[in-house]
């Protein structure tokens, strides 16, 4: 009773605690939460806090400074923010600003547009659920001019929380039916991981098609068709997932290619969602990049007035990085009327995607024209990154091609290299009698021999028997280039722990594997 002693109370209290078990337990907790794997942020990137934490603390490491190599945050990895940007999203957030002489007027101009856009009030009250009207229509017109022409309707854009937000929101449309009616969704291997976490927690099912390692990561039209095959024995296939330029692999799909691939979706009905994140990190000058937008529509109406298509793209990326904003879009064409509204429903439950991210996004697909006053800089930094990730494209794929048991691809486009590191047998055989995969190993004993974070390929899945790993080109070029020379050094070391007699044979697992 309330009117007794407060001490006794607080006993009972405390007695009643002890006795009360936690309603959220392993056992409780929703098991397709517990089936979700995310490597970028994986056990590896854990234990490089953990010995960051102890670098700190004074404890003495082989090594000064962890690399954190894992994951695509360019700013992170010290790369500065896109001048033009920043303007004009600190004069949306502070106002005031606009009298200051500090700010070119096209910025102004800019701010001043999105500001009335969200009302002509504040950039912290909610937008509507799809985004800002302007910076749709903004959107929209990036779009048809990047498509030289082919019409863009802002009533087609939503602005979205990131790329993620908008796939996980995609996918959460299809996923329905049991059994063999369960829907399934063919992702590329090796993929992004945000697509089999996002596959695990709605319960879908995989469908894996493999990229071609031996042609440059290519996709290949006959292997989609064994998958596809393959998969109907078991699910329902309804969605075909591309990654174009690629993630982790790097390769930019030629013009060919993409129009298999919507060819093979009109034919098989299926959904496309082409995830174009990394559309601005195109390095090769062989490559272009072309939106799945472009190929459908010149493919000709019967294709462009059918496919079902939803297109994806970010802040996080291209020439800005900006992923702390949150900011990004999804073009959908040819989705059923009452679906959008379903989907408009579904988007409105949280509101709005963050304001702020919206403003960046709007600066992305409107930047300063040839004739306003922030052209010269903001081109100068929009080369200066573009041109040094070029660079660190070609200089990373020349030095891990120049090691012994390791074979790396062109890095075309996005950000990182894939390369495929030969493991000797008595280390496959070490880490199986540890219960990680060979690559964790390799990767758990370069970290910390080195300091080097990277993200084992097993992480992104690959073909049984060959092993990878990841690492992004975005620390600074001197950086890079010592970091490269690490692996290198740490490579010979491994071949010669494991495997003294083979080593320095330039191998991969893949010719060992055919001998
Ligand atoms: C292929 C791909 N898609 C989507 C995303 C998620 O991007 P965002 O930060 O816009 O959510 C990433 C992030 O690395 C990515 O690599």
């Amino acid at each position: 009773p309330r009117s007794g002693n407060p001490g006794r109370a607080t006993a009972e209290t405390r007695d009643a605690g002890k006795l009360r078990e936690k309603i959220l337990t392993m056992e409780t907790l929703n098991p397709h939460v517990k089936a979700v794997e995310y490597a970028v942020r994986g056990p590896i990137v854990i234990k490089a806090g953990d010995i960051e934490r102890r670098l700190q603390q004074g404890v003495k490491q082989p090594f000064t400074e962890v690399i954190k190599a894992n994951i695509g945050d360019a700013h992170a990895m010290g790369q500065q923010p896109i001048t033009f940007l920043r303007q004009v999203v600190a004069l949306c957030c502070f106002p005031e600003l606009l009298d200051s002489p500090a700010f070119p007027d096209d910025a102004k101009q800019r701010a001043q547009r999105i500001l009335q856009g969200c009302g002509g009030h504040s950039l912290g009250s909610y937008s509507a659920s799809q985004g800002v009207e302007c910076i749709r229509q903004d959107i929209a017109a990036y779009i048809e001019q990047r498509d030289q022409g082919i019409p863009a309707d802002w009533n087609n854009i939503y602005l979205t929380t990131g790329a993620s937000d908008g796939i996980m929101s995609i996918l959460k449309l299809l996923v329905s039916g049991q059994g063999s009616s369960r829907t399934g969704v063919m992702i590329p291997i090796p993929q992004y991981p945000l697509y089999s976490a996002a596959i695990s927690e709605l319960e879908a099912v995989q469908i894996n098609y493999y990229l071609d390692e031996a042609n440059c990561w290519a996709l290949d039209i006959g292997e989609l068709r064994r998958a596809y095959r393959a998969a109907k024995q078991h699910c329902q296939p309804r969605v075909l997932c591309i990654i174009n330029p690629g993630n982790p692999t790097g390769q930019v799909q030629s013009k060919k290619c993409i129009e298999e691939v919507l060819h093979f979706a009109y034919e098989e009905n299926l959904f496309v969602m082409s995830d174009e994140v990394y559309q601005d990190n195109v390095y090769s000058p062989d490559c272009q990049f072309h939106s799945f937008k472009k190929v459908l529509y010149e493919m000709g109406p019967e294709y462009s007035s059918s496919v079902e298509l939803a297109s994806f793209h970010s802040t996080s990326k291209g020439y800005t990085g900006e992923c702390g904003f949150r900011g990004g879009y999804m073009e959908i064409l040819n989705m059923d009327p009452e679906v959008k509204a379903q989907l408009v429903k579904l988007l409105s439950v949280r509101l709005c995607p963050p304001v702020s991210g919206q403003a960046a996004m709007d600066v992305i697909v409107n930047p300063p024209r040839r004739h306003e006053a922030s052209y010269t800089q903001f081109t100068k930094e929009k080369n200066s990154v573009l041109g040094a990730l070029a660079e660190k494209a070609k200089m990373t794929e020349q030095i891990l091609n120049s090691v012994p048991g390791m074979k790396c691809n062109p890095v075309q486009g996005a950000m990182y290299a894939f390369p495929q590191i030969f493991i000797p047998p008595r280390a496959v055989q070490e880490a199986q009698a540890l219960s990680v995969a060979p690559d964790m190993l390799y990767c758990l004993k370069l970290l910390e021999e080195t300091g080097i974070c990277v993200v084992p390929g097993s992480g992104f899945g690959q073909q049984e028997g060959t092993y990878h790993f990841r690492m992004t080109i975005l620390p600074s070029a001197e950086k890079l280039k010592v970091l490269l020379e690490k692996v290198r050094d740490f490579h010979l070391r491994f071949l010669q722990e494991y495997s003294p007699q083979e080593a320095p044979v330039r191998r991969t697992s893949q010719e060992h594997s055919e001998t």
